[in-house]
């Protein structure tokens, strides 16, 4: 029984700001995030078996990324709701537009924390979440890995 992992590569458009931040992402800006899930499994072995040869087939993973992370991240503007941006998001949402209040401060790390326990929550549980790779830019990422977590 071999352990496998497969992959899918996502792209989502997303704006944020680093409230208290002493940099220029302190100020609403956008970003192509990248997003890559890794899970791992053993693949079906029954011939019987309509995805027989798959760990999870690519269809089923990204129908859970999907909903659980890029239709409410993508074109919306993530605010940290533990400070005065709270104000400013209720603001942005009276004039119909997509905001997300997270409990956290927006940033690569949290997001992929974020992500991570949300895509875990949903995998069947013959498979299991391996790493996540989150790009904000083309030069900057963070990675998560269930092996590094106690
Ligand atoms: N550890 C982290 N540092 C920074 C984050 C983050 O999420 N984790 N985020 C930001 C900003 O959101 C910023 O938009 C991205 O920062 P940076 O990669 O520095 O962007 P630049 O385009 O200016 O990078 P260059 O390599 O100079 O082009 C800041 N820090
Ligand atoms: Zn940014």
């Amino acid at each position: 029984m071999s352990l496998i992992r497969i992959t899918k590569h996502f792209d989502f458009e997303t704006a944020h700001a680093l409230y208290g931040y002493d940099g220029k992402c302190k100020n609403i800006h956008g970003h192509s995030y990248q997003l890559y899930v890794t899970i791992i499994g053993t693949p079906i072995n029954d011939a019987s078996h309509v995805k027989n040869g798959m760990v999870l087939d690519f269809g089923d993973l990204k129908k859970i990324v999907k909903s659980e992370i890029i239709d409410i991240f993508d074109h919306a503007t993530v605010l940290n709701a533990s400070s005065p941006h709270k104000e400013l998001a209720s603001k942005i949402e009276s004039h119909s537009s997509k905001v997300i209040l997270v409990d956290y401060q927006p940033t690569s790390e949290n997001m992929i924390i974020d992500f991570a326990n949300k895509i875990s929550k949903k995998l069947p549980t013959s498979v299991k979440l391996h790493s996540i790779k989150l790009h904000e830019t083309n030069n900057s990422y963070a990675e998560w890995f269930a092996s590094d977590q106690s």
